[in-house]
């Protein structure tokens, strides 16, 4: 039997799905490319929708996107689709705050999700809400660092101490009013690349809920088989 949740508030997922997949170079956006048979972004949308923590979910794609509709259809219910994406994945979240702006409250937890990310589960989003849903800071799902770190940035190889070093996931989970907030007065958008960065230059400490693995980001070819390995499994932690 599953605990009643702590926190009261409610929660929205926004899904950044506006991308071209450079990296992925499949010649179409990679959130739209199968795993394990499906549509990515299908995947995505379903651990929200799966979820009875999330009261709705939004999906920002380009203005242009001729795929979504394919994906998510116009007439189904809790989920919304956005098309006001951005140049950068700061601006297509920016632009998604706005656009629901009448429906969402200063207050709502808006949990910021890559579409990239299909290995998401309703298990590690409540993870997520359990751990941080009161923190004023909010949080993210990340993982420690496990390999020894190098750098290549001064004249000659380093290695970088790893303790206290965690790899940054999604979902990035702050309540509406002080992520827009944070992503309106970024000083610098292109060094914002996840919604934390931007949070923690306002001066707050979100708090790290340890993820999972199966909630790769799909950024390279070699990802696709790594994440169909992970769906073939039975549900995760
Ligand atoms: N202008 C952008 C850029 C990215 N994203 C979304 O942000 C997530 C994480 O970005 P990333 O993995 O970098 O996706 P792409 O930008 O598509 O990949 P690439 O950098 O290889 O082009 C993805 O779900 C992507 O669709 C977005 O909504 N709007
Ligand atoms: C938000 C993120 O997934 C956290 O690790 C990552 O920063 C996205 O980076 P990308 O270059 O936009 O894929």
């Amino acid at each position: 039997m599953t605990e009643p949740l702590q926190t009261t508030r409610r929660c929205v997922a926004l899904i950044p799905a506006a991308g071209v997949g450079a990296r992925m170079a499949a010649g179409s956006p990679k959130q739209y490319l199968p795993i394990a048979g499906q549509p990515m972004l299908r995947l995505t949308a379903d651990a929200f929708l799966a979820s009875p923590l999330i009261s709705h979910t939004y999906i920002v794609v380009s203005e242009g996107d001729g795929y979504i509709d394919g994906v998510i259809s116009p007439s189904e219910t809790g989920v919304t689709v956005l098309r006001c994406g951005g140049p950068t994945r700061m601006d297509s979240i920016l632009n998604g705050l706005r656009a629901v702006r009448e429906q969402v409250a200063d207050t709502d937890l808006v949990l910021v999700h890559d579409a990239a990310r299909p290995g998401l589960t309703p298990a590690l989003i409540r993870k997520l809400i359990e751990g941080a849903g009161d923190a004023p800071g909010g949080g993210l799902l990340a993982l420690p660092v496990v390999d020894t770190v190098k750098s290549t940035r001064g004249s000659a190889l380093a290695t970088v101490p790893r303790d206290g070093l965690w790899l940054a996931q999604t979902p990035q989970m702050f309540n509406y009013a002080l992520l827009l907030r944070a992503l309106s007065e970024a000083p610098d958008p292109l060094a914002v690349t996840d919604d934390a960065s931007a949070v923690e230059m306002l001066g707050y400490s979100p708090l790290l809920i340890e993820g999972h693995p199966r909630n790769l980001k799909v950024t390279l070819p070699s990802d696709i088989r790594i994440a169909e390995m992970y769906m073939a499994q039975t549900e995760q932690e």
